[in-house]
């Protein structure tokens, strides 16, 4: 009997002590700081002082571990214009290369001259622009007397930087008034480009430490608004979206809705793509600026444009231009053809500039404009 109670006690008191061991041991983990090398990674992801914080709101953020994973730092635009600027090198090298070797001969007659001019009207230029910079070319070389090929070059190098137009401001008009976030537009016909350049926008925004929203605007495939949203998380900004088949210019409300209620600096709308020719798309795209415009002014609108498409291309700023005030022009897919001169027709069409140029698929192959490097890159 003794001996009963004597290991009922014994048993009592493990029993005890090994729980008090447990709890005292369950407790220490909870408590414990993640390991540091974790802190740092997590510190150097989501609160990098080179990267704004991203306005989220908590339903729209991702778990913890999934935006750790996934948050990407975009290449700043200073970086990716070193690695595009020989990309637009090798698509435009022919127009260079051609125009170099007529004006490297000894003498420049007529039938050169006409050379000259079927180069840059192969390239895309237009009839207008080829004149005036043959005609400039031609009286430049005669007065001055310049017969050095290498000085020849820089005089065709001056008249093409002069028809590209350096004065031109091309500054993307992101900052809005009255404490409202600037609201960009991006329009054009199917297939463009226009989701993959606010995706982009939206990377060369965040590397500047901007706050963005995207509105989904594009309402007529719901795989348009999927994309778009992919581009967003992939940085840490958020997308505002609609029923698929639902009215584009509400999406384009509640996202400068959501712009204004968030404090972003900077809400970025991408519309369905729609055939210039069609009345009742072109009214639609209309109605979503009016509709936007009624919580905060458009302060761009981005027309985007294929560069492979030519003359095509001009017909589409004509249109596009008369229903939205394009005030920027985004032309894609410049390293799929050696017909740049496309820069120099559509600014003249519209009288708008050339923003951004599109040089490739990756996610940071879009870079602001700039006529001088453009035309050095053409002449490289
Ligand atoms: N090579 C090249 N491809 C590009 C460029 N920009 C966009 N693309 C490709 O063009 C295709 C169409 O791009 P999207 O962004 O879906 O075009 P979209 O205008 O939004 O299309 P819709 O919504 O159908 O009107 C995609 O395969 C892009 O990767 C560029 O600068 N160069």
């Amino acid at each position: 009997m003794t001996t009963t109670v004597l290991l009922i006690v014994i048993a009592a008191a493990v029993i005890i002590v090994g729980a008090g061991i447990g709890l005292v041991m369950s407790r220490g983990r909870a408590e414990l700081p993640p390991p540091a090398d974790l802190q740092e990674i997590t510190d150097e992801v989501i609160h990098h002082p080179e990267r704004p914080e991203p306005h989220l709101e908590d339903e729209d953020l991702p778990p913890p571990s999934t935006a750790v994973d996934t948050l990407e730092r975009p290449e700043t635009p200073q970086g990716r214009l070193v690695r595009l600027r020989a990309r637009l090198a090798k698509s435009q090298g022919s127009l260079g290369r051609g125009l170099l070797s007529v004006l490297g001969r000894a003498r420049l007659d007529d039938a050169a001259w006409e050379e000259i001019e079927d180069t840059l009207l192969a390239a895309d230029v237009g009839v207008t622009a080829t004149d005036e910079l043959v005609q400039n070319l031609r009286t430049k070389l005669r007065v001055e007397g310049i017969t050095d090929p290498e000085l020849a070059k820089a005089a065709l190098r001056e008249e093409l930087v002069r028809l590209v137009d350096p004065t031109l401001d091309r500054t993307l008009r992101s900052t809005g008034t009255d404490g409202k976030p600037g609201v960009v537009l991006v329009v054009g016909v199917n297939g463009t480009g226009k989701t993959t350049t606010v995706g982009r926008l939206a990377r060369v925004l965040v590397a500047e430490e901007q706050t963005v929203v995207l509105g989904a605007a594009d309402t007529f495939r719901a795989a348009a608004a999927d994309q778009l949203q992919t581009w967003g998380e992939r940085v840490g900004v958020p997308t505002v979206r609609g029923p698929e088949g639902g009215d584009p210019a509400s999406v384009g409300f509640e996202a400068v809705q959501r712009g204004i209620a968030d404090e972003t600096d900077v809400v970025l709308v991408d519309t369905a793509g729609r055939l210039h020719t069609k009345s009742g798309l072109m009214d639609e795209l209309g109605k979503v600026k009016r509709v936007i415009e009624k919580q905060a002014p458009v302060t761009e609108v981005l027309l985007v444009i294929d560069a492979t498409t030519g003359q095509n291309g001009l017909t589409q700023a004509r249109v596009f231009g008369e229903v939205v005030d394009v005030s920027g022009i985004v032309l894609t897919k410049l390293d799929g053809t050696a017909k740049g001169g496309i820069v120099i027709a559509v600014q003249r069409e519209l009288g708008v500039p050339v923003k951004f140029v599109g040089l490739g698929e990756g996610e940071d192959d879009l870079a602001p404009f700039d006529a001088e490097e453009f035309v050095d890159a053409l002449l490289a």
